[in-house]
């Protein structure tokens, strides 16, 4: 089946039919005088397909109210090469984006150690690189023991350079971060894979989404955004942005609606689409957590119900929060189970020592780190190309 995003006249179509369908309300409040709208559509068979479809979808989730919309991205306003095209290919290499977006962290941390330990092994050098350590935001208790095993192994090793210490403390940092399965979760059988993404708002969560869009559209696989933070309508419409940019279909319903139903609705579509993936962008606010629990609770059960186990639960985390940010994560873990953390704005942060903190005390891997602000600052976690990129220059 061809995706319909793909298609600007299957779109256009699928909008006029919908709009009838659910009364004018929703669809028809984006495109009713748009003389786009009259455009014939290429495949009436498809289309005819995709009403019903709709219509069972509403049926099912018993969620026949009149603001429901399986909405889309605007198509007037979206040049056809964006929607045809995906995303062009990023011009870095992994390591180079590595490189260049660590600058700040690899300041701090590389430099600091070649300086503290260029004048010989001392103990003030060690104080130092406790310091530096804390500093960078490995968390004290993480520090104190990777200083402690340095110490002994550079006893035993001989160890009497600065290089030979930042050779360790590589090891060390490297260890620290252990050897856990990173790739993200697929499904294995028929029907779309689903990743459902957490976090507090502001920690760069529909940012992340679209760059997964971005890079899973790039590979061919089909996606389907569900906007399930309808507490505010602004969530809903920046998802609909990356939405237009990655090429990937968005499913939204209007503010104050139930999430859950989006998500299920959501699932409901991209498995009727034969689409890849599912992503569903949450709510975040932290108010009030008892209503963020439930939400997201049964934001997961909905979709455990069609789709059986979630492939992912992500976890969005701002890396200039520190220790803050871990301690706002414990209430994510207590509503839902959570699969793996991605890291994001480690470009603005001189903290990389974060990594390690966040995955020694929220026991997660990092599988993602967000190096930017750009579609393409992306990355999968590499614990060998991160700790080479702290202290590249040395
Ligand atoms: N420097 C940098 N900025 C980022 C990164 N990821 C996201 N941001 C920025 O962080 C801000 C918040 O990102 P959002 O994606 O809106 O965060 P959210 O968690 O969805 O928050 P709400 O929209 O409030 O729900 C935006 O200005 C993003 O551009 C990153 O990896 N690096």
């Amino acid at each position: 089946m061809e995706f319909l995003f793909e298609s600007p006249e299957l779109l256009i179509a699928l909008v006029v039919g919908a709009a009838g369908l659910v009364g004018g309300v929703g669809l028809a409040r984006r495109r009713s005088d748009e003389t786009d709208t009259t455009a014939p559509p290429q495949d009436a068979t498809d289309v005819a397909t995709r009403e019903m479809s709709i219509e069972e979808i509403r049926e099912v989730s018993g969620d026949t109210g009149s603001t429901d919309v399986l909405d889309l991205p605007e198509v007037p306003d979206t040049p056809a090469e964006l929607l045809e095209e995906p995303p062009p290919a990023p011009t870095l290499t992994p390591r180079e984006r590595f490189r260049q977006r660590l600058s700040r962290t690899r300041n701090v941390l590389g430099a600091s150690v070649a300086d503290l330990f260029g004048r010989g092994i001392t103990d003030e050098a060690w104080d130092g690189l406790e310091e530096a350590l804390i500093s960078a935001d490995v968390g004290v208790t993480a520090t104190l023991e990777i200083v402690e095993d340095l110490k002994r192994r550079s006893r035993e090793e001989g160890v009497v350079t600065a290089e030979g210490v930042v050779a360790l403390l590589k090891q060390e940092l490297r260890d620290a971060l252990g050897s856990t399965d990173r790739s993200l979760g697929r499904a294995d059988d028929e029907g779309p894979t689903v990743w459902l993404v957490t976090g507090v708002n502001g920690t760069g969560k529909t940012t992340t989404i679209g760059k997964l869009a971005a890079v899973e559209q790039r590979e061919q696989r089909q996606v389907v955004l569900a906007a399930a933070d309808t507490f505010r309508a602004a969530a809903a419409e920046q998802l609909g942005i990356w939405a237009e940019r990655t090429g990937a279909a968005l499913v939204r319903k209007d503010e104050g609606a139930d999430p859950a139903s989006v998500a299920f609705e959501g699932y409901a579509a991209a498995n009727e689409r034969e689409a890849d993936l599912l992503i569903v962008d949450t709510a975040g606010r932290l108010h009030n957590k008892r209503e963020l629990m439930d939400e997201l609770g049964k934001v997961k059960r909905v979709l455990e119900k069609q789709a059986g186990p979630l492939e992912e639960t992500l976890l969005v985390l701002d890396a200039t929060t520190g220790q803050n940010g871990i301690s706002q994560a414990r209430a994510f873990l207590e509503a839902v189970e959570v699969t793996g953390i991605a890291l994001t704005k480690l470009d603005g942060s001189s903290k990389g020592g974060i990594v390690v903190a966040v995955q020694r005390e929220l026991g997660l891997p990092v599988k993602l780190v967000g190096l930017g602000e750009e579609i393409d600052d992306l990355a999968p976690f590499d614990p060998d190309l991160f700790v080479d990129g702290l202290f590249e220059q040395l």
